[in-house]
Protein backbone atom coordinates (compact mmCIF):
# COMPACT_ATOMS: atom_id res chain seq x y z
CA UNK A 1 0.00 0.00 0.00
CA UNK A 2 2.25 2.43 1.17
CA UNK A 3 5.00 3.19 -1.14
CA UNK A 4 8.84 4.69 -0.18
CA UNK A 5 8.92 8.32 -0.33
CA UNK A 6 11.45 8.48 -2.76
CA UNK A 7 14.57 6.57 -3.75
CA UNK A 8 16.50 5.53 -1.09
CA UNK A 9 13.81 6.68 1.72
CA UNK A 10 13.62 2.91 2.58
CA UNK A 11 17.43 2.43 2.67
CA UNK A 12 17.76 6.00 5.18
CA UNK A 13 15.28 4.38 7.58
CA UNK A 14 17.32 0.64 7.97
CA UNK A 15 20.62 2.03 8.42
CA UNK A 16 20.48 5.44 9.85
CA UNK A 17 19.43 6.28 13.65
CA UNK A 18 18.31 9.63 12.87
CA UNK A 19 16.43 8.69 9.74
CA UNK A 20 13.96 11.57 10.38
CA UNK A 21 16.51 14.02 9.42
CA UNK A 22 17.72 12.33 6.50
CA UNK A 23 14.26 11.96 5.32
CA UNK A 24 14.18 15.76 5.06
CA UNK A 25 16.86 16.52 3.09
CA UNK A 26 15.92 16.22 -0.60
CA UNK A 27 12.90 13.89 -0.97
CA UNK A 28 12.69 14.24 -5.04
CA UNK A 29 14.97 15.10 -7.87
CA UNK A 30 18.19 14.95 -8.46
CA UNK A 31 20.74 16.26 -5.67
CA UNK A 32 22.81 18.89 -6.12
CA UNK A 33 25.22 16.13 -4.76
CA UNK A 34 25.29 14.22 -8.28
CA UNK A 35 27.13 17.09 -9.81
CA UNK A 36 30.33 16.17 -6.99
CA UNK A 37 32.78 13.69 -7.89
CA UNK A 38 32.30 9.98 -6.95
CA UNK A 39 34.75 9.74 -4.00
CA UNK A 40 34.24 13.34 -2.72
CA UNK A 41 30.04 12.50 -2.33
CA UNK A 42 31.17 9.27 -0.39
CA UNK A 43 34.00 10.83 1.88
CA UNK A 44 31.23 14.18 2.32
CA UNK A 45 28.28 11.41 2.68
CA UNK A 46 30.08 9.03 5.19
CA UNK A 47 31.53 11.56 7.44
CA UNK A 48 27.99 13.41 7.74
CA UNK A 49 26.32 9.71 8.32
CA UNK A 50 29.44 9.19 11.03
CA UNK A 51 28.15 12.86 12.59
CA UNK A 52 24.49 11.83 12.72
CA UNK A 53 25.06 8.64 13.93
CA UNK A 54 26.92 10.14 16.98
CA UNK A 55 24.69 12.51 18.04
CA UNK A 56 21.29 11.39 17.05
CA UNK A 57 19.05 9.29 19.68
CA UNK A 58 18.35 5.70 18.41
CA UNK A 59 14.59 5.62 16.84
CA UNK A 60 13.38 3.85 19.39
CA UNK A 61 14.58 7.22 21.92
CA UNK A 62 13.03 9.37 18.87
CA UNK A 63 9.69 7.51 18.70
CA UNK A 64 9.34 7.03 22.70
CA UNK A 65 9.32 10.72 23.03
CA UNK A 66 7.27 11.57 20.04
CA UNK A 67 5.07 8.85 21.73
CA UNK A 68 4.96 10.84 25.24
CA UNK A 69 4.69 14.20 23.21
CA UNK A 70 1.72 13.41 21.43
CA UNK A 71 0.05 11.61 24.61
CA UNK A 72 0.58 14.16 26.76
CA UNK A 73 -0.52 17.03 23.41
CA UNK A 74 -3.84 14.57 23.47
CA UNK A 75 -4.63 14.82 26.99
CA UNK A 76 -3.75 18.56 27.19
CA UNK A 77 -6.12 19.48 23.92
CA UNK A 78 -9.04 18.19 25.61
CA UNK A 79 -7.68 19.86 28.89
CA UNK A 80 -7.44 23.02 27.40
CA UNK A 81 -11.40 23.03 25.93
CA UNK A 82 -12.97 22.25 29.13
CA UNK A 83 -11.29 24.82 30.66
CA UNK A 84 -12.50 27.57 28.36
CA UNK A 85 -16.20 25.85 28.23
CA UNK A 86 -16.03 26.17 32.12
CA UNK A 87 -14.58 29.92 32.04
CA UNK A 88 -17.36 30.03 29.28
CA UNK A 89 -14.77 31.72 27.01
CA UNK A 90 -16.39 28.91 24.57
CA UNK A 91 -19.60 27.60 23.97
CA UNK A 92 -19.44 23.71 24.59
CA UNK A 93 -20.83 22.62 20.84
CA UNK A 94 -18.16 25.20 18.93
CA UNK A 95 -15.52 23.51 21.85
CA UNK A 96 -16.46 19.70 21.24
CA UNK A 97 -16.16 20.63 17.64
CA UNK A 98 -12.53 22.54 17.72
CA UNK A 99 -11.50 19.16 19.90
CA UNK A 100 -12.72 16.99 16.94
CA UNK A 101 -10.97 18.95 14.06
CA UNK A 102 -8.20 19.77 16.14
CA UNK A 103 -7.45 16.57 17.01
CA UNK A 104 -7.24 14.78 13.95
CA UNK A 105 -5.25 17.67 12.43
CA UNK A 106 -2.63 17.90 15.29
CA UNK A 107 -2.38 14.24 15.57
CA UNK A 108 -1.79 14.08 11.34
CA UNK A 109 0.69 17.25 11.28
CA UNK A 110 2.91 15.58 14.76
CA UNK A 111 3.96 12.53 12.46
CA UNK A 112 6.84 13.52 11.29
CA UNK A 113 8.21 13.64 14.95
CA UNK A 114 8.41 9.54 14.52
CA UNK A 115 11.48 8.16 12.89
CA UNK A 116 11.49 6.18 9.52
CA UNK A 117 11.76 3.17 11.32
CA UNK A 118 9.24 0.18 10.55
CA UNK A 119 7.92 0.56 13.86
CA UNK A 120 7.21 4.12 14.13
CA UNK A 121 3.78 3.64 13.32
CA UNK A 122 3.11 1.32 16.62
CA UNK A 123 4.89 4.25 18.28
CA UNK A 124 2.33 6.91 16.70
CA UNK A 125 -0.74 4.51 17.22
CA UNK A 126 -0.15 4.72 21.12
CA UNK A 127 -2.02 8.13 21.56
CA UNK A 128 -5.20 6.90 19.56
CA UNK A 129 -4.74 3.39 21.55
CA UNK A 130 -4.75 5.00 24.61
CA UNK A 131 -7.67 7.44 24.08
CA UNK A 132 -9.85 4.40 22.72
CA UNK A 133 -9.40 2.50 26.08
CA UNK A 134 -10.14 5.78 27.99
CA UNK A 135 -13.29 6.54 26.43
CA UNK A 136 -14.41 2.67 26.54
CA UNK A 137 -13.81 2.73 30.11
CA UNK A 138 -15.67 6.26 30.87
CA UNK A 139 -18.09 5.58 29.04
CA UNK A 140 -18.81 2.11 30.10
CA UNK A 141 -18.53 3.97 33.19
CA UNK A 142 -15.90 2.07 34.98
CA UNK A 143 -14.67 5.16 36.18
CA UNK A 144 -15.95 8.59 35.62
CA UNK A 145 -13.96 11.54 34.02
CA UNK A 146 -16.13 14.60 33.94
CA UNK A 147 -13.54 16.27 31.93
CA UNK A 148 -13.24 14.27 29.32
CA UNK A 149 -17.26 13.76 29.01
CA UNK A 150 -17.57 17.53 29.06
CA UNK A 151 -15.54 18.14 26.21
CA UNK A 152 -16.02 15.31 23.78
CA UNK A 153 -19.87 14.27 24.89
CA UNK A 154 -22.50 15.67 22.73
CA UNK A 155 -25.12 16.04 25.73
CA UNK A 156 -22.93 15.53 28.79
CA UNK A 157 -23.90 11.51 29.00
CA UNK A 158 -20.93 8.74 29.47
CA UNK A 159 -22.37 6.21 26.59
CA UNK A 160 -21.97 9.11 24.30
CA UNK A 161 -18.32 8.78 24.48
CA UNK A 162 -19.31 4.88 22.76
CA UNK A 163 -20.16 6.29 19.72
CA UNK A 164 -18.89 9.88 17.51
CA UNK A 165 -15.52 10.15 20.22
CA UNK A 166 -14.83 6.57 20.04
CA UNK A 167 -15.53 5.59 16.16
CA UNK A 168 -13.28 9.03 15.69
CA UNK A 169 -10.18 7.72 17.85
CA UNK A 170 -10.53 3.95 16.10
CA UNK A 171 -10.46 5.48 12.36
CA UNK A 172 -7.36 7.49 13.69
CA UNK A 173 -5.65 4.31 15.17
CA UNK A 174 -7.03 2.18 11.84
CA UNK A 175 -5.91 4.84 9.55
CA UNK A 176 -2.26 5.04 11.07
CA UNK A 177 -1.60 1.52 11.30
CA UNK A 178 -2.68 0.87 7.56
CA UNK A 179 -2.31 4.00 5.61
CA UNK A 180 0.64 5.74 8.21
CA UNK A 181 1.98 8.78 6.50
CA UNK A 182 3.36 7.13 3.04
CA UNK A 183 -0.46 7.09 1.50
CA UNK A 184 -2.60 9.53 0.56
CA UNK A 185 -5.71 8.11 1.18
CA UNK A 186 -5.50 7.93 4.88
CA UNK A 187 -4.13 11.41 5.12
CA UNK A 188 -7.21 12.45 2.64
CA UNK A 189 -9.42 10.61 4.89
CA UNK A 190 -8.41 12.16 8.09
CA UNK A 191 -8.67 15.44 6.76
CA UNK A 192 -11.98 14.68 5.55
CA UNK A 193 -13.01 12.92 9.02
CA UNK A 194 -11.63 16.04 11.09
CA UNK A 195 -11.51 19.06 9.37
CA UNK A 196 -14.42 18.67 5.98
CA UNK A 197 -17.18 17.29 9.03
CA UNK A 198 -15.92 19.52 11.68
CA UNK A 199 -16.45 22.51 9.48
CA UNK A 200 -19.90 21.33 8.57
CA UNK A 201 -21.40 21.86 12.20
CA UNK A 202 -19.13 24.72 13.01
CA UNK A 203 -20.66 27.07 9.97
CA UNK A 204 -23.92 25.09 9.63
CA UNK A 205 -24.87 25.50 13.22
CA UNK A 206 -24.34 29.10 13.00
CA UNK A 207 -25.10 30.36 9.50
CA UNK A 208 -27.67 26.87 7.87
CA UNK A 209 -30.81 28.91 8.30
CA UNK A 210 -31.09 26.99 4.34
CA UNK A 211 -31.77 23.65 5.03
CA UNK A 212 -31.30 20.59 2.03
CA UNK A 213 -34.30 19.81 0.55
CA UNK A 214 -33.90 15.90 1.03
CA UNK A 215 -32.29 16.29 4.95
CA UNK A 216 -33.72 19.07 7.32
CA UNK A 217 -31.00 18.77 9.87
CA UNK A 218 -28.04 19.41 7.41
CA UNK A 219 -28.32 22.89 5.77
CA UNK A 220 -26.44 24.11 2.71
CA UNK A 221 -23.93 26.19 4.09
CA UNK A 222 -22.85 23.52 6.63
CA UNK A 223 -22.68 20.89 3.29
CA UNK A 224 -20.92 23.29 1.47
CA UNK A 225 -18.23 24.61 4.39
CA UNK A 226 -17.37 20.55 4.53
CA UNK A 227 -16.78 20.44 0.69
CA UNK A 228 -14.41 23.54 1.29
CA UNK A 229 -12.20 22.74 4.03
CA UNK A 230 -12.07 18.92 3.32
CA UNK A 231 -10.52 19.68 0.26
CA UNK A 232 -8.29 22.69 1.32
CA UNK A 233 -7.20 20.59 4.41
CA UNK A 234 -6.65 17.60 2.31
CA UNK A 235 -4.42 19.61 -0.44
CA UNK A 236 -2.57 21.08 3.04
CA UNK A 237 -2.03 18.14 4.77
CA UNK A 238 -1.16 16.84 1.45
CA UNK A 239 1.79 19.40 0.41
CA UNK A 240 3.20 19.06 4.13
CA UNK A 241 3.60 15.20 3.65
CA UNK A 242 5.10 15.66 0.18
CA UNK A 243 7.16 18.35 0.80
CA UNK A 244 8.98 16.39 3.81
CA UNK A 245 9.40 13.24 1.33
CA UNK A 246 7.18 11.31 2.22
CA UNK A 247 4.52 10.77 -0.07
CA UNK A 248 4.87 11.74 -3.79
CA UNK A 249 2.08 13.78 -5.28
CA UNK A 250 1.52 15.12 -9.19
CA UNK A 251 -0.15 17.96 -8.21
CA UNK A 252 -1.89 18.66 -11.98
CA UNK A 253 -3.96 15.54 -11.43
CA UNK A 254 -4.03 15.88 -6.95
CA UNK A 255 -6.65 18.60 -7.00
CA UNK A 256 -9.11 17.35 -9.81
CA UNK A 257 -8.98 14.01 -7.28
CA UNK A 258 -8.81 15.68 -4.21
CA UNK A 259 -12.55 17.82 -5.20
CA UNK A 260 -14.17 14.21 -5.88
CA UNK A 261 -13.10 12.75 -2.51
CA UNK A 262 -14.42 15.30 -1.40
CA UNK A 263 -17.33 15.74 -3.24
CA UNK A 264 -18.15 12.55 -1.69
CA UNK A 265 -17.83 12.94 2.06
CA UNK A 266 -19.73 15.57 1.89
CA UNK A 267 -22.63 14.13 -0.17
CA UNK A 268 -22.21 10.62 2.32
CA UNK A 269 -22.09 13.10 5.29
CA UNK A 270 -25.19 14.91 4.16
CA UNK A 271 -27.50 11.50 3.76
CA UNK A 272 -30.03 11.27 6.07
CA UNK A 273 -28.48 8.40 7.30
CA UNK A 274 -26.67 9.50 10.71
CA UNK A 275 -29.52 7.33 12.72
CA UNK A 276 -28.11 4.01 11.09
CA UNK A 277 -24.35 5.21 10.95
CA UNK A 278 -22.33 7.68 12.68
CA UNK A 279 -20.85 10.49 10.00
CA UNK A 280 -17.11 9.68 12.31
CA UNK A 281 -17.57 5.97 10.14
CA UNK A 282 -19.52 7.02 7.24
CA UNK A 283 -17.30 9.71 6.06
CA UNK A 284 -13.86 8.60 6.14
CA UNK A 285 -15.17 5.00 5.19
CA UNK A 286 -16.57 6.89 2.27
CA UNK A 287 -13.58 8.91 1.65
CA UNK A 288 -11.07 5.84 1.50
CA UNK A 289 -12.69 4.14 -0.67
CA UNK A 290 -13.21 6.93 -3.53
CA UNK A 291 -9.06 8.13 -2.21
CA UNK A 292 -8.31 4.54 -3.22
CA UNK A 293 -10.38 4.25 -6.53
CA UNK A 294 -8.71 7.57 -7.53
CA UNK A 295 -4.92 7.50 -6.35
CA UNK A 296 -4.87 3.92 -6.26
CA UNK A 297 -2.01 1.98 -4.55
CA UNK A 298 0.74 3.85 -5.07
CA UNK A 299 1.35 7.22 -4.24
CA UNK A 300 0.50 9.49 -7.42
C1 LIG B 1 -14.93 15.20 19.96
C2 LIG B 1 -14.41 14.13 19.12
C3 LIG B 1 -15.23 13.35 18.40
C4 LIG B 1 -16.70 13.51 18.44
O1 LIG B 1 -17.22 13.43 17.17
P1 LIG B 1 -18.67 14.03 16.90
O2 LIG B 1 -19.63 13.29 17.77
O3 LIG B 1 -18.58 15.48 17.21
O4 LIG B 1 -18.90 13.78 15.45
C5 LIG B 1 -12.96 13.89 19.08
C6 LIG B 1 -12.45 13.15 20.31
C7 LIG B 1 -11.00 13.30 20.49
C8 LIG B 1 -10.35 12.42 21.53
C9 LIG B 1 -10.99 12.29 22.85
C10 LIG B 1 -8.89 12.78 21.67
C11 LIG B 1 -8.10 12.18 20.53
C12 LIG B 1 -6.64 12.50 20.61
C13 LIG B 1 -5.85 11.91 19.47
C14 LIG B 1 -5.79 10.40 19.55
C15 LIG B 1 -4.43 12.44 19.45
C16 LIG B 1 -4.30 13.94 19.31
C17 LIG B 1 -2.84 14.33 19.41
C18 LIG B 1 -2.54 15.79 19.26
C19 LIG B 1 -1.05 16.03 19.31
C20 LIG B 1 -3.29 16.73 20.10
N1 LIG C 1 -24.03 19.49 6.33
C1 LIG C 1 -24.31 19.98 7.54
C2 LIG C 1 -23.83 19.34 8.70
C3 LIG C 1 -24.13 19.87 9.93
N2 LIG C 1 -24.86 21.00 10.05
C4 LIG C 1 -25.21 21.57 11.36
O1 LIG C 1 -24.47 20.95 12.39
C5 LIG C 1 -25.32 20.31 13.34
C6 LIG C 1 -24.71 19.04 13.84
O2 LIG C 1 -24.50 18.17 12.76
P1 LIG C 1 -24.40 16.62 12.95
O3 LIG C 1 -25.69 16.11 13.51
O4 LIG C 1 -23.92 16.02 11.70
O5 LIG C 1 -23.29 16.57 14.07
P2 LIG C 1 -22.25 15.45 14.42
O6 LIG C 1 -22.99 14.14 14.31
O7 LIG C 1 -21.16 15.54 13.37
O8 LIG C 1 -21.83 15.84 15.77
C7 LIG C 1 -26.62 20.11 12.59
O9 LIG C 1 -27.70 20.06 13.49
C8 LIG C 1 -26.68 21.34 11.70
O10 LIG C 1 -27.13 22.46 12.41
C9 LIG C 1 -25.31 21.63 8.89
O11 LIG C 1 -25.96 22.68 8.96
N3 LIG C 1 -25.02 21.10 7.67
Amino acid sequence: MAAAAWPGAGAASASSPNSLLLSRSRPHGPSPASYMPRRLILGVGTSAVAALAATAPPAVLQDGAATLFVTAGAYALVRTFDVLTERRLVEKSLSRKIVHVLSGVLFMASWPLFSNSTEARYFAAVAPFLNSLRLLIYGLRLYTDEVLVKSVAREGKPEELLRGPLYYVLVLLFSVLVFWRESPIGIVSLSMMSGGDGFADIVGRRYGSVKLPFNQKKSWIGSISMFISGFLLSAIMLFYFSSLGYVHVSWEEAFGKLALVALAATVVECIPATDVVDDNISVPLASMFVALLLFGSNTQ
